[in-house]
């Protein structure tokens, strides 16, 4: 019989670890990262594979005292794609009520509406060259504030056009905290989504991944 149940929620969860932010508005600050296992997208460039399968079902207490044992100021709740579990909503929810600032790293192909207003949305929209463009659930737009944040992943100078047109097309920039512009990790050359930025005199932060400097691509982190 299985344990999850309305009166003992889980999670399938890859990893919780206490790091330094890499990506968003938060960069640099000390944070604890809970990633949930599982995603429908395969991104061409993911990063996060090992998150695909496997895990380790933790109760939503058990998840929230481990977050304890850290003191963080900083939740960053990641995947996979955390949306694709429903119980994630009440983790996030929890984790607000126990007084941290709270970010959600998601791809978009689900519904944002519901996540609560207290977390700060950073919803990724899947660029052409990531190969998921026909995930984006574009009626997500209209729901985020100046709390939530957009992200472009850009592989190409095709991809970096087309983020352009949809900053335009729903006035991120005027709509959405902040509008992150960063390169897919050894496909696109840094300085060359740098100079494009500048060249177009984009309203957006350019952004690296800060822990692949810090640590490459080692676990844990
Ligand atoms: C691993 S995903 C997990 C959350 C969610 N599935 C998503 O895609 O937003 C976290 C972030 O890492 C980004 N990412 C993954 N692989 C990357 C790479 N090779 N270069 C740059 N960013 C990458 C994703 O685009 C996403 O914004
Ligand atoms: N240090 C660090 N910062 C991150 N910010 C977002 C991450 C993610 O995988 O979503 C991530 C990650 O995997 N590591
Ligand atoms: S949506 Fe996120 S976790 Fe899923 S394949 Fe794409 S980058 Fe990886
Ligand atoms: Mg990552």
């Amino acid at each position: 019989m299985s344990m999850s149940n309305d009166l003992f929620p889980t999670l399938r969860i890859t990893e919780i670890f206490y790091s330094i932010q890499g990506e968003s508005r938060t960069l640099g600050l000390p944070t604890v990262f809970v990633r949930l296992t599982g995603c429908p997208l395969r991104c061409q460039y993911c990063d996060t594979a090992y998150a695909f399968s496997g895990g380790e079902l933790l109760s939503l207490d058990a998840i929230v005292a481990q977050v304890a044992g850290y003191a963080p100021r900083h939740v960053c709740v990641t995947g996979g794609e955390p949306l694709a579990q429903p119980n994630c909503l009440p983790l996030l929810t929890r984790l607000c009520d126990a007084g941290y600032q709270v970010s959600l790293e998601t791809s978009g192909a689900l519904d944002v509406s519901v996540v609560d207003a207290r977390v700060s949305r950073v919803v990724d929209l899947k660029t052409p060259d990531s190969l998921e463009v026909g995930r984006n659930r574009y009626e997500n737009m209209a729901v985020l504030t100046g709390h939530d944040q957009v992200k472009f992943v850009i592989c190409s100078r095709a991809d970096y056009d087309w983020a352009r047109f949809k900053l335009d097309e729903y006035d991120l920039a005027g709509q959405v905290g902040e509008v992150l512009f960063s390169p897919s990790h050894g496909q696109l050359e840094p300085r060359q989504l740098a100079e494009w930025i500048v060249e177009d005199n984009l309203p957006v932060r350019f952004q690296m991944q800060l822990h692949k400097y810090l640590w490459n691509d080692e676990p844990g982190h």
